[in-house]
């Protein structure tokens, strides 16, 4: 595919997206239509995909309209890439634009700059002051690839030269001593030596700082409550040297690639029907609005509503609560989100200790996208 053809495969799957169909759908859709796209045109196709999804609203103001051609318009001039070398008209690539579409588009300005509907702007001016727009504007940008270095098949440095060999190149983070930033040729992560042989995982360095500051004891108890995918189990279980480490989560389905990752990994992680007894950590990874990872998800962001963010707090305090029965007394129970916005953070906190007496608050750790990792929040409750 020409470049230009790329834009305007992309503007046909935004078309999709915005009439209701969900991104991923979307784009295997078409891919499967589309066979003469190789697979750099797919990634390619993608990555405009994303780029206007993350910029949809200042996009679609520069572009003069909401759809995907008008979309891909302003997110050209956004870009400084001149409009007319990509609507083009020739082979594959989309008509040349007309006079009322030069007339169209402004600069975007105010909230249409900060790329989120204005309820959401609300809610994070309301979280952050004045920081809300660098966080705003954090969540336009593309997301690093971090991968964890697993300290049970590796150290830092012999993963590094291991993925050095596949000729990726990675740099140490600040947020956690086993975070790597891959700096060049993050596309070939998934099929190296160091990943496939489980010396390195695929995660954020936030969320690695996040299990970081778990307190774990030697020979702690320790359940995964919200386990998903296993990414903080199986950092948990790094850190006590090889595991146990229990993993339950509400959805079963979600935790089914995680003994195969386990065993890649070399930890031991116990799955059972139920979580039985009380652990001395019980770390709750809440289902959230994940408005600290809308870079790497931002069609979330356009789909959130005010209902379901309502919902959610609802099955935050829930999870909360049930934590509070498989605790032991003197143990910690962790709360985790990967969101920026205060109602599931910090507010969250705040009604537990409320409805429960004779607890307090041990820690409260707030995590900002940037160029590091994701936006988090973590905090740990103990009985007094
Ligand atoms: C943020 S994700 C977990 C991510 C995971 N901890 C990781 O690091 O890869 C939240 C998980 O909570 C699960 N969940 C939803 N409702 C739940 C509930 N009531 N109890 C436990 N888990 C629940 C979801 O299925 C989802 O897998």
């Amino acid at each position: 595919m020409t470049p230009a053809a790329r834009y305007r495969s992309a503007a046909e799957i935004l078309d999709r997206i915005a009439a209701g169909e969900p991104a991923e759908r979307a784009l295997t859709g078409w891919a499967r239509g589309a066979r003469f796209a190789g697979s750099k045109d797919r990634a390619a196709v993608r990555d405009h995909v994303f780029d206007a999804l993350r910029r949809w609203r200042s996009a679609a103001v520069s572009g003069g309209g909401e759809g995907g051609r008008a979309v891909i318009l302003g997110l050209l001039r956004l870009n400084g890439i001149d409009p007319d070398t990509v609507f083009t008209g020739e082979g594959h690539a989309p008509a040349p634009l007309s006079a009322a579409e030069r007339a169209e588009g402004n600069a975007p300005e105010g909230r249409a700059a900060w790329d989120l509907p204005d309820w959401l702007c609300d809610r994070l001016a309301a979280s952050w002051g004045p920081e809300a727009g660098t966080i705003a504007e954090a969540l336009r940008h593309r997301a690093p690839v971090t991968l964890r270095v697993n300290t049970l098949r590796a150290d830092l440095a012999a993963a590094r030269r291991m993925l050095e060999a596949d000729g990726i190149e990675t740099a140490t983070n600040p947020l956690s001593p086993t975070a790597l930033t891959v700096t060049a040729n993050a596309r070939r992560v998934a099929g190296s030596a160091a990943y496939r042989a489980g010396h390195v995982e695929l995660q954020d360095a936030a969320s690695q700082a996040v299990s970081d500051l778990v307190p774990l004891p030697a020979g702690a108890r320790v359940l995964d409550l919200c386990a998903g995918g296993g990414g903080k189990t199986l950092a948990l279980a790094a850190r006590l040297g090889g595991g146990p480490v229990t993993a339950w989560d509400a959805d079963r389905g979600r935790m089914r690639d995680l003994p195969g990752r386990a065993e890649r990994a070399g930890a031991e992680v116990g799955l059972p029907a139920s979580p039985e007894g009380l652990f001395d950590v019980v770390l709750t990874d809440v289902p959230c609005s994940g408005s600290g990872a809308w870079r790497r998800a931002p069609e979330a962001k356009w789909r959130l509503t005010e209902t379901r963010l309502a919902e959610l707090h609802r099955l935050q305090d829930g999870i909360l609560d049930r934590a509070t029965t498989l605790l032991r007394p003197g143990g910690t129970l962790v709360y985790a989100t990967c969101s920026v916005l205060s109602d599931e953070n910090d507010a969250r906190i705040d009604t537990f200790l409320a409805r429960h007496d004779g607890w307090r608050c041990t820690l409260r750790r707030n995590f900002l996208p940037d160029q590091a990792g994701d936006g988090f929040f973590t905090a740990h409750l103990m009985r007094e």
